[in-house]
């Protein structure tokens, strides 16, 4: 299920700053190439991501769930000079693909890319992030905030797709994704260490903010 009427989605994408060549070429090779396109960010929700981390001037992003690369360069935009965006994702066979967008683009230098399982090489980082963007396997959304919690500084954002699920988050019978996604956003909604907005956004984006106790 579409979450916005197209026509205002539509509107809402003509009144917002395009995105640079590279990620509109990231967004057409997907579509043409790639499994799956509809797990890019894309066009209006990169530019939400950008202007965030433009707001925050984060030092260190971490990203889990790189797909093609796109909403990692989308974040990339908004790292302070020197800054670091580590992003991780478990599917080896896009690697080439994404080395050859980040070497593309402005952030070569500032963009770590893991291949490997977040699970295991998140507990590894040996960093403090200021932002951090979960966008990976749903059934593991809960445990990837318990990974990541005490990684982000007191003041520091997190970021998780796919709130909404395509609306399931409302269906009766939720199946075993939305049953996921379900939890957690209850446990967000439920964790003092948070402060948190859902925001409805193509597929529903939980914004959170880390407050000390
Ligand atoms: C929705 S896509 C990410 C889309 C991307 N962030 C964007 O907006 O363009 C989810 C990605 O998570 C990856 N993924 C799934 N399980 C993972 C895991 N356990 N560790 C790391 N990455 C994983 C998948 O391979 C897939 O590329």
């Amino acid at each position: 299920m579409d979450l916005i009427n197209e026509s205002i989605q539509h509107y809402a994408e003509q009144h917002t700053s395009s995105e640079a060549d590279l990620l509109k070429k990231i967004e057409r090779d997907t579509h043409a190439k790639v499994m799956m396109p509809r797990m890019l960010s894309g066009h209006l929700q990169g530019r939400v991501l950008s202007m965030i981390s433009h707001m925050i001037r984060p030092q260190r992003i971490l990203e889990i769930g790189t797909y093609t690369g796109y909403s990692a360069v989308c974040l990339a935009e908004g790292l302070q000079e020197g800054g670091k965006l580590i992003t991780i994702d478990i599917n080896e066979e896009l690697e080439d693909r994404v080395r050859d967008y980040f070497a593309a683009s402005s952030y070569n230098n500032n963009i770590e890319y893991k291949i490997g399982n977040a699970v295991e090489v998140i507990p590894a980082l040996n960093e403090t992030f200021d932002l951090v963007f979960i966008d990976a396997d749903k059934e593991r959304y809960s445990v990837y905030f318990d990974l990541v919690i005490d990684k982000v500084r007191n003041g520091g954002f997190i970021l998780a797709d796919n709130v909404l699920w395509s609306g399931k988050v409302l269906d009766a019978k939720p199946d075993k994704d939305t049953r996921a996604i379900l939890e957690f956003n209850k446990k967000i909604q439920d964790d003092p260490r948070v402060e948190n907005v859902l925001l409805p956004i193509r597929d529903g984006i939980m914004l959170m903010r880390k407050v000390s106790l």
